[in-house]
């Protein structure tokens, strides 16, 4: 699959890197002799995020092209994105170019505030496709336009993991932005009128309502606020406020040198010891913790990786095993001693014992119904070093399988075709209610006894050795 990427300044930028970690080929057309580099960094910083939001491998990369003109970059493309400055006349004048060379790819356009009837006014048929900075890891794609266009792009967007919402109705700003727009612009009053400084209105937003609005959004969030009464209490408590002299927000304040100065000034002094790509790094970090923190309960975008993640393809066989998991690694995994840190072998293995469990029917369903299995012993062989990024492959080989007992024989594979650890582990099938051990149901039984009759003539080096047993 291409994309083409018209426009590769912060947002073209991001949506390249979201297509092209997501296994897309992406050709970049933007005139600036620094477009190249700058899309570099970003994709970058990209492939140190996205992967950690993840407990499987994405596909593979695809392949990244600049292109000198336009044509060339869209020809052959499923998808092209117009990601030019927010200028009417100039989107006026490359959507038509697109248009021309695109034949029935999808055009998007990431406009924030345009409408698909002032895009297309040339004859054009681009669905406004708006996407949140950064690209790369926040999910929302507002799609407004033709109806059946929409419902294709929005195929597409979930298989890159992303969350399309489909705005019923063009209106300028399309409804994010509506809201944005409402909360800059009493933000710039309270600056302006020497409320409070750009500082304190970030940590006015950041020590509360920006977290609960990351996971229940403005109404749920409302309704809790009501308490036991409910929306309609809240409504009734605060429905005066509406009338009162809360906002500002029909005002605009004059967007003067003087204001420009001002808040451009307090932002420096806020932010200014920070590079753009040191802020984008440390956003990201942030922003990949608590998507994680909302994969748990599948709240908000947490529930659209988690989505994303099952969509992806079973990763198959090696060398005649299972393969039980496959990841990046993260940043994050790795230590003061610049690699994969020893807790997270462990984590790896884990996540191949879920994933081996599920395949003998040990699966969600089996442990809803009041049974499981616990791990009673773990051996961990250091065998190499994992680096960030790193594409890791467990395989799994069943050394037993009778009775309670499932032993399990992991090895964690680098991308590079090494052995970097095995993890030997015992479980014993429990009772959940009685907390005592039990023998599994029979059909998980025969399961495991299948795979182990498959395994049991393997070679497994290295299992049933125990700490400090001299190397043979
Ligand atoms: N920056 C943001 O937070 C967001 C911006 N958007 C929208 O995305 C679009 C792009 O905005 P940014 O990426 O922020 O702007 P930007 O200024 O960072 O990037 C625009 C890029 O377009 C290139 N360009 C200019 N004329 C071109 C042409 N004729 N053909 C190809 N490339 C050309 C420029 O060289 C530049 O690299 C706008 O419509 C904006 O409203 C959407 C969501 C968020
Ligand atoms: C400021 N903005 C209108 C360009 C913002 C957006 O369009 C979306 C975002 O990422 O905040």
């Amino acid at each position: 699959m291409k994309a083409a990427i018209v426009g590769g300044g912060v947002i073209g930028g991001g949506w390249a890197a979201r297509f092209l970690l997501n296994g897309w080929d992406v050709a970049v057309f933007d005139p600036d002799p620094q477009a190249e580099r700058k899309i570099g960094e970003v994709i970058a910083n990209a492939r140190r995020a996205l992967p950690a939001l993840y407990d499987r491998a994405l596909p593979p990369e695809g392949r990244l092209s600049f292109h000198a003109d336009l044509a060339t970059a869209v020809a052959g493309a499923q998808w092209v994105q117009e990601s030019v400055p927010e200028s009417l006349p100039l989107k006026h004048r490359v959507l038509p170019a697109i248009a021309a060379a695109a034949g029935d790819a999808i055009i998007g356009s990431s406009t924030s505030g345009f409408k698909p009837s002032e895009l297309n006014q040339a004859g054009t048929n681009a669905v406004v496709a708006h996407p949140f900075n950064p690209v790369y890891l926040l999910p929302l794609v507002e799609l407004v336009g033709d109806a059946a266009t929409c419902a294709r792009a929005a195929d597409i967007l979930r298989g890159i993991g992303m969350f399309p919402l489909i705005v019923r109705k063009e209106i300028d700003a399309h409804i994010a932005d509506r809201l944005l727009e409402a909360v800059w612009r009493e933000a710039l009053w309270l600056v302006k009128d020497g409320i409070a400084t750009t500082e304190e209105i970030d940590e006015s937003i950041r020590m509360a309502f920006g977290i609960r609005w990351a996971q229940m959004g403005l109404f749920e969030t409302y309704r809790i606020a009501g308490g036991e009464a409910g929306m309609k209490h809240f409504m009734a408590q605060f429905g005066p406020a509406l009338s009162w002299p809360w906002t500002k927000l029909m005002d605009v304040p004059e967007f003067n040198d003087e204001l420009v100065d001002l808040i451009a000034g307090q932002s420096d002094a806020q932010s200014g010891h920070l590079s753009i790509r040191d802020l984008e790094r440390l956003r990201d970090d942030n922003v990949v913790g608590m998507i994680r923190a909302l994969r748990r309960s599948g709240s908000g975008a947490g529930g659209v990786v988690r989505d994303h993640e099952a969509s992806l393809p079973e990763p198959g066989e090696k060398a005649g095993l299972p393969v039980t998991a496959t990841r990046q690694v993260p940043v994050t995994w790795t230590d003061y001693n610049g690699h994969m840190n020893e807790t997270h072998y462990l984590e790896a293995a884990s996540l191949a014992t879920d994933r081996f469990m599920e395949m003998v029917g040990a699966d969600a369903g089996y442990v809803a119904s009041g049974k499981s299995y616990f791990t009673v012993e773990n051996h961990i062989r250091y065998l190499d070093e994992i680096h960030a990024g790193d594409r890791l492959t467990v395989t799994t080989q069943v050394l037993g399988g009778q009775g309670k007992k499932m032993h399990l024989f992991h090895r964690l594979w680098r991308g590079d075709g090494t052995l970097a650890a095995t993890v030997e582990t015992m479980l014993l099938h429990t009772d959940l209610t009685a907390r005592r051990t039990s023998l599994p149901d029979a059909a998980v039984a025969q399961a495991l006894s299948d795979w182990a009759a498959r395994h049991r003539d393997m070679p497994a080096e290295g299992a049933g050795r125990f700490v400090g047993q001299p190397a043979t």
